[in-house]
């Protein structure tokens, strides 16, 4: 049966941050997931998911510089010491917040460099983290980003991402299946989802194309959460951008939270 995290980056945006804990509980939710926790003290976000009964589902590791279009680091030559200072502190999040998948964001080509560099920095990359990680039972997830909203991203599509998982050849590392960007990118989701199957480390949801409740759109997604059954047991991520209030849009996963 699927179960969904709200993303408190996406849902919730109505209040402040550290209130978005809350109203995820009252919604009936029982998992957060949101993109960076590294302007707040863990501390007090580990005391907000404990206060509420919320288990924290996934997060980012630091991307760079966000605001200057940096998309992490992870696959980009040159970056190794600040991309593993990164893993470093995303693990003691993780740590305090009991969270046992952390995304490693890959990064924007750096076009001084060939594609074969930023794979080797990649997979360098993932498996160092994947070691330091794997004695905390966390699962490092890579996430392909659609072309269309993240020009240049190093990783683009699922099958891509399943082949490198299988390079990096560590236990702990799985692909982040966001059926937002896999429908833009991929499609024929089904068979998609099928053939990822072990490897998929965590999903996320959305509309497509604009981004919304998973109600509206392209996608049929009561017949994809039953495929999700057959390979996935983890958390699915509500990444959306809610087309009125939060709340108003939630109708179509109450009758999931309620059971
Ligand atoms: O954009 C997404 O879909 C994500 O899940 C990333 O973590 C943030 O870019
Ligand atoms: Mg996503």
């Amino acid at each position: 049966m699927a179960k969904f995290a709200a993303n408190l980056t996406m849902l919730f945006t109505e209040v402040p941050f550290m209130e978005r804990f809350a109203h995820a509980a009252d919604a009936g939710f029982d998992a957060v997931e949101f993109l960076f926790p590294y302007d707040f003290d863990s501390g007090e976000l580990a005391e907000q998911l404990a206060i509420h009964g919320l288990e924290q589902a996934l997060f980012n590791m630091p991307p760079g510089n966000w605001d200057a279009g940096e998309r992490g680091m992870a696959a980009i030559p040159g970056r190794e010491a600040e991309f593993r200072a990164n893993a470093e502190q995303a693990l003691a999040y993780a740590l305090a917040l009991n969270c046992k998948k952390v995304h490693a964001m890959a990064g924007i080509v750096d076009s001084q460099y060939d594609y074969d560099a930023h794979r080797a920095t990649f997979i360098d990359n993932l498996r160092w983290a994947a070691d330091l990680y794997a004695e905390h039972g966390i699962t490092i997830q890579i996430e392909p980003l659609n072309d269309r909203d993240v020009p240049g991203y190093f990783l683009a599509h699922q099958m891509e991402a399943v082949e490198l998982v299988e390079a990096i050849d560590r236990a702990n590392v799985k692909v982040q299946l966001d059926l937002y960007h896999a429908q833009i990118m991929d499609g024929d989701l089904s068979r998609l989802i099928a053939q990822m199957g072990q490897h998929i480390g965590h999903v996320q949801i959305a509309s497509v194309p604009e981004r919304h409740e998973p109600s509206e759109g392209e996608l049929n997604y009561p017949h994809l959460f039953e495929v999700l059954d057959q390979h996935y047991d983890g958390y699915i991520g509500c990444e959306y951008k809610p087309r009125h209030s939060t709340a108003f849009g939630l109708g179509w996963v109450k009758p999931y939270l309620a059971k």
